[in-house]
């Protein structure tokens, strides 16, 4: 994105305070520079996320040479979410982001079903939107499959906590600790420095800390989850993590499938692990619009 950045409009929403720039760019013609997504991504300087969303047909990133070639599901005409993180990087997936996406191109009209399939670089998303108006909206996205693949350790200032490594589409380590309370959790201090294994991560990853599922007073699992996101930092919620969460819970529990309601700092969503797939569902805000002005990135 250079100069021709001027006059872009831009929509700005959330899932569960996960924050996102959503630009309009059906034709993929914009230019997503790193440094110029991480300076709008930016809370001091531009108009602040945690990561940014390009709305464009996935037939034109392709054409344009920004994917490679389509992936598995998706069709040239499908709206395809091109995020970038707050610092520029390129991740595969968000889970959070696929419910504001969704929500946006149904609200502005760019989809009139409520159900259609996202395109990502993970594959194709399906998305029931279950209700919906201009500001806020429920929803429920098909995830895919969230794969264990053994364990790692990520330390935490002086502490080291070992979890499941989990692929949904991107990297997780998700940690469900034993012992740990809400208190115990919300003490965690992820400014100390979060450092994983390089070689069990070669590409980065995402970190999850978990209480222990406990059964809530329907007879259903309720745990409490914070997260630190590669290519962010700290968020308030992370759509994939919850996945990934919810597989190694279950997981620890004899479980290979099942539903768990995950608080985090930022609400609430429930996650359903089958054999074949998970959902995620939960809410997506738009807060506002905007008009990128003259030199803003100068
Ligand atoms: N917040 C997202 C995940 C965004 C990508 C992640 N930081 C990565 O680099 O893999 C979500 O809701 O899933």
């Amino acid at each position: 994105m250079t100069s021709d950045s001027t006059g872009l409009r831009f929509v700005k929403g959330h899932g569960t305070q996960n924050d996102f720039v959503v630009l309009e760019d059906p034709a993929a013609e914009l230019d997503l520079d790193p440094g110029l997504v991480a300076a709008l991504c930016d809370r001091q300087r531009g108009i602040g996320a945690d990561g940014l969303l390009r709305v464009a047909r996935s037939g034109a990133l392709v054409e344009r040479g920004v994917l490679p070639a389509l992936p598995e599901g998706v069709a040239a005409d499908d709206w395809f979410m091109d995020y970038r993180n707050a610092d520029g990087s390129i991740a595969e997936m968000c889970g959070n982001g696929v419910r504001v996406f969704a929500h946006h191109v149904r609200a502005a009209g760019l989809v009139d079903a409520d159900t259609f399939t996202v395109g990502s670089r993970a594959g194709a998303r399906p998305v029931i939107i279950h209700s919906f108006d201009a500001t806020r909206a429920e929803i429920t996205v098909e995830m895919g499959r969230a794969r264990l693949e053994g364990t790692s350790v990520v330390r935490i200032g002086a502490d080291a906590y070992t979890g499941a490594k989990v692929d949904v589409g991107n990297p997780h380590l998700a940690c469900v600790v034993e012992g740990l309370t809400a208190e115990g959790l919300a003490a965690v201090d992820f400014s100390a420095g979060v450092t994983i294994d390089a070689g069990d991560f070669p590409n980065g990853a995402n970190v999850e800390l978990l209480t222990p599922p406990s059964e809530d007073a329907d007879g259903g699992l309720y745990a409490r989850m914070r997260v630190f996101e590669r290519g962010v930092g700290e968020t308030r919620s992370c759509g994939t993590g919850l996945v990934a969460a919810t597989r190694a819970a279950l997981d620890a529990r004899g479980q290979a499938t099942g539903a768990l309601r995950i608080g985090i700092p930022g609400g609430e969503v429930t996650v359903t692990i089958r054999e074949d797939g998970a959902t995620l569902r939960g809410p997506s805000m738009l807060v506002a619009d905007g008009v990128l002005r003259p030199g803003w990135d100068r």
